[in-house]
């Protein structure tokens, strides 16, 4: 009898993003007095007092993340205030550098918000066109893009009028359109969701199922665990900038939301230990991209006849 050979399963069949071990670290001045006395030798403290410099400390926003997205996929990211969700976002789009690690994508990522350059003195109308030039579309597509971003957005009216009459709730409305417009692969949305009414929300779900299906990888930031349940396939919960758990979007909303009732209830013993539970249950993601090995090209000036090649020419 022939053993069977092991199946070996591709974890980046499809993968869209790929974040390698990723670390970000802000320096930042600090004012706490016992940070201003530990840290300082009497030099450095009689120069603070004169010049006003506030000692530095070290945040760490992100500590060691690593995870493949893939096509479809429709990923939440929670956790409590602070915890790195936004600097995520951020790392993905390319806004700024990890300290240590880095993330591959196989698309321009679209954070929305950001990449869209809206302009608060020119109509809601005129900042589609700009916004959408702005992601790369061409002045006929952008055009062709203006009823349907218009639609998205629902605005009535105001979109006439210039977005710095906007409340915020309509402004992020109209920044989710804009984003949208362009099919971006790999979408980023950080709360977007939760600012719109209930008719928007709607219409914007409706939206992100069009772009799942469209085989994209959509990113959603949110604090609220139903949220993340019921609009996304897999959720990432992250804690002090470490990455807790990554599964099925139910799974990790489950914990999340126990974790945060015990935190609100003043149990600390409770949320540590569900902390814990998922640390040790979680399986290790480890990421490595290899690049890709270039041959070496040699010049003809490298290029030196065999032995043999020689002992025949002297020998003629
Ligand atoms: N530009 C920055 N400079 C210094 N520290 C920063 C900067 N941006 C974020 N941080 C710090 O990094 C950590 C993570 O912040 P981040 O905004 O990513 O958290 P978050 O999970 O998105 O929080 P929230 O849910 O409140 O939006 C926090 O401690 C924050 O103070």
């Amino acid at each position: 009898m022939v053993a069977s050979e092991p199946v070996v399963l591709d974890p980046f069949a499809q993968a869209t993003v790929a974040v390698e071990n990723v670390h970000v670290r802000y320096k930042v001045p600090s004012t706490d007095a016992a940070e201003r006395k530990r840290r300082s030798n009497p030099l450095a403290r009689a120069a603070r007092t004169v010049f006003g410099n506030d000692p530095k400390v070290v945040v760490r926003a992100l500590s060691g993340i690593s995870f493949v997205a893939r096509s479809g996929e429709q990923i939440g990211l929670v956790g409590q205030n602070g915890s790195g969700k936004s600097t995520l976002l951020r790392i993905i789009a390319g806004l700024e550098n990890p300290a240590k690690g880095r993330v591959l994508a196989e698309s321009t990522p679209v954070l929305i918000g950001v990449n869209a350059a809206l302009v608060p003195d020119l109509s809601g109308e005129q900042n589609i066109r700009l916004g959408c030039l702005a992601m790369g579309l061409n002045p006929e597509q952008a055009e062709a893009a203006v009823p349907e971003v218009k639609e998205l957005a629902g605005l009535g009216k105001s979109i006439y009028l210039p977005m710095k009459t906007y409340s915020s709730g309509m402004g992020a409305r109209l920044r989710f359109a804009i984003a949208t417009a362009s099919n971006p692969h790999i979408l980023l949305i950080d709360e977007a969701l939760a600012t719109g009414d209930a008719a928007f929300k709607e219409r914007s779900e409706a939206r992100m199922q069009g772009l799942r299906r469209s085989a994209g990888t959509v990113f959603l930031v949110s604090h609220a665990a139903q949220t993340i349940e019921e609009t996304c396939t897999r959720a990432i919960w992250l804690n002090h900038g470490r990455l807790v758990l990554d599964g099925p979007a139910e799974d990790v909303a489950l914990r999340y939301r126990k974790w945060a009732w015990a935190v609100a209830k003043d149990k600390p013993d409770e949320a540590r230990a569900i902390i814990e539970r998922a640390f040790s249950e979680r399986e290790q993601t480890h990421v490595q991209v290899e690049d890709p090995v270039r041959p070496r090209l040699y010049t003809a000036r490298h290029v030196r006849p065999s032995m043999a090649a020689r002992r025949n020419q002297k020998s003629e």
